[in-house]
């Protein structure tokens, strides 16, 4: 894992990348605010009440030095904020209804992302992921070509790396939604020098099973085929086909993964959600993200179960993901 770090750190030092962190009332995050800023790797930035702040870091027992810190309740860049809200979501919100939203410090944040004034954001420690995605997608959006966002969390065991999303957004996909998953998940596993292999998942493997779910997967995967012929993909394949080479002999001998897929993704949000939490905790590999894909900018959420450790990490992902921008 510390290789991870050092590869990542490598990445963003000397950059100025500037992060900011709306959740400056919880411990976690103060204390990775205060790593981020002790070690130089990027410039954090807090919001919340100053004293609040303060009474966070003495919880947590990390000094924050000259951290910057916003207020959304009081803060001088406030108007500049709100009248770029207003700009940004003409005719979805009126000047009035942008002064009580900026008040909630992810869309601060995530209009401190609009404006430039900083790289990206990490937030979502107490916050639900909806609560933390939502200003993202209504403000930053996707990427030219890019119909929606999802999520990917980097799976990190002793001796490999995988990525499995969407663990995060996307309740019910259709096979469009599961195809630009798989590409923008291939994108993603760049990031953590991953040979993306993708597993396109399911309970069936190439048609052992008849299901109008299973064809989705299956299509999703000749539509990936169809856009990205570069890319190595399999499906609809059952988990053990995908990820066993003795498996993947017999269930899927023509099978281009050959049972060492890198990228699983998974057919709905209940199978990628709970998968990854099963494999993170009964298998211990360590579970990094959510990393929301596509965006045009870096917003990325935490689970409200994450340590100090992770907000550390996805934090260090996050500015790798500005300076590619
Ligand atoms: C992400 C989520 C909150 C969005 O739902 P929502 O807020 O009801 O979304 P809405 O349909 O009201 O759309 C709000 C805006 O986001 C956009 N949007 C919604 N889903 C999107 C997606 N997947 N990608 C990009 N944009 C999206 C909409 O286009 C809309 O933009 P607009 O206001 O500019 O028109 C919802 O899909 C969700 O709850 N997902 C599950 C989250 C979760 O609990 N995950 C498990 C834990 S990680
Ligand atoms: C990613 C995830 O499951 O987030 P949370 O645990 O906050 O719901």
């Amino acid at each position: 894992m510390n290789t991870l770090i050092n590869e990542l750190k490598e990445k963003v030092v000397g950059k100025n990348i500037r992060i900011v962190f709306p959740e400056g009332n919880d411990a976690r995050i103060v204390a990775t605010a205060a790593r981020l800023h002790a070690e130089k790797s990027i410039i954090p930035v807090l919001l919340g009440n100053k004293d609040v702040i303060a009474a966070t870091a003495r919880e947590a027992g990390v000094v924050i030095g000259d951290i910057e810190t916003h207020d959304p309740e009081n803060d001088p860049l406030f108007d500049e904020l709100v009248a770029a809200f207003v700009e940004r979501r003409a005719g979805k919100a009126t000047e009035e209804q942008a002064r009580l939203t900026l008040r909630d410090p992810n869309y601060f944040g995530t209009m401190l992302v609009h404006i430039g004034n900083v790289d990206g954001l990490v937030s979502g420690a107490i916050h639900s992921t909806g609560d933390t995605v939502r200003p993202a997608l209504q403000i930053i959006k996707t990427k030219p070509g890019i119909k929606k966002t999802s999520g990917a969390m980097v799976m990190i065991g002793r001796s490999a790396r995988f990525i499995f999303a969407d663990v995060a957004i996307n309740i019910n996909p259709d096979s469009a939604d599961l195809a630009e998953t798989a590409i923008t998940s291939a994108e993603t596993a760049a990031i953590f020098n991953i040979d993306p292999k993708i597993a396109m998942l399911s309970f069936s493997t190439h048609g052992s099973a008849k299901s109008p779910d299973a064809t989705a997967v299956a299509d999703a995967t000749h539509l990936v085929r169809d856009a990205r012929p570069d890319l190595v993909i399999d499906g609809e394949i059952q988990f053990d086909a995908a990820f066993v080479p003795e498996v993947a002999e017999l269930k899927a001998p023509d099978s281009p993964l050959a049972g060492n897929a890198s990228v699983f993704v998974f057919p709905n949000l209940s199978a990628g959600n709970i998968g990854y939490k099963l494999v993170q905790r009964f298998a211990k590999l360590e579970a990094v993200g959510p990393i929301l894909q596509g965006l045009n900018k870096p917003v990325n959420d935490l689970s409200r179960g994450c340590t100090a450790d992770d907000a550390y990490k996805l934090a260090l992902i996050t500015a790798v993901q500005a300076v590619a921008e």
